[in-house]
């Protein structure tokens, strides 16, 4: 297996067609520390970022997108999972398309994600959509504390369906858990919903970091076993993996 560094200056940034690559006042937030391929002139710039042009090495590399309604919280996931931070105060909304990596190392492989975070808004779904017959896997996101964002699943996935390649992994995450009080999703409902469509599911909070980390790495080890896998070795089961973890780390959700 050949390791992959990019070159330096070689397809300039990841941000080509970008004018800065920063976050874009008030009218959009870009998690940008990477790249932005979107600006909030309403310019949209449809290059995607080369998955190869890190400066990081990496052995194999996919496409990751953050899907699900206006502020579910898929950056506040994204900046976590990438930073460990959360974003909180006031809610920007995402313009258009962004995106970050990061290289998880599973046994010495190293494995690169390149994250796309999307806007929700409505408004903005004809330029998400050509992106995702590009996507490796996609996290689907609901707001345990919106029950409209939860109603929308169905239609986001009918979507995922339409745009996305078949074979494309995809996961069901109920974000800010941590929000007991305003919660008006259950759990359960999001395990029956899941269970329905026959996707792996879990809750998350970008907020206190619950299954963060774990959503990602299970997406990136699925992918990795599908793309590397030797004969007679035996299927990789992305939710038996995830309950598997839960468990061991004693989570209760
Ligand atoms: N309590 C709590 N709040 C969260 C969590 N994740 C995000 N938020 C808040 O929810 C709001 C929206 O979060 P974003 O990450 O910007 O939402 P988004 O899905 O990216 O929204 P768009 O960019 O419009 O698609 C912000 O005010 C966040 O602080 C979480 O896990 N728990």
């Amino acid at each position: 297996m050949s390791r992959k560094k990019a070159v330096k200056g070689k397809n300039s940034s990841p941000t080509a067609g970008s004018p800065t690559g920063k976050p874009k006042g008030k009218t959009g937030k870009s998690t940008t520390g990477t790249g932005s391929v979107v600006q909030t002139n309403g310019m949209v710039h449809p290059s995607r970022p080369p998955l190869s042009n890190s400066s990081e090495f990496y052995d194999i590399a996919f496409k990751v997108m953050l899907v699900g309604d206006s502020g579910v919280g898929k950056t506040c996931l994204l900046v976590r999972f990438k930073d460990g931070a959360f974003l909180a105060g006031s809610f920007i909304s995402t313009v258009g398309i962004d995106f970050r990596n990061k290289v998880l190392n599973f046994d010495g492989v190293k494995v690169k994600l390149q994250i796309w975070d999307t806007a929700g808004q409505e408004r903005f779904r004809s330029v998400t959509h050509a992106y995702y017959r590009d996507a490796h896997a996609l996290l689907l996101l609901y707001d345990v504390t919106n029950k409209t964002s939860f109603d929308n699943i169905k239609a986001w996935l009918t979507e995922i369906h339409e745009y996305a390649q078949q074979d494309a992994v995809l996961m069901l995450l109920g974000n800010k858990a941590d929000a007991t009080q305003e919660r008006v999703v259950k759990r359960e409902d999001g395990e029956r919903l899941a269970k329905e469509f026959g996707v792996p599911y879990m809750e998350t909070s970008a907020k206190s970091g619950l299954n963060v980390e774990l959503a990602f790495t299970a997406v990136a080890k699925e992918l990795k076993h599908r793309s590397m896998k030797e004969p007679n070795e035996p299927k990789f089961k992305l939710q038996d993996y995830v309950n598997k973890e839960m468990k061991s780390a004693g989570c209760a959700c």
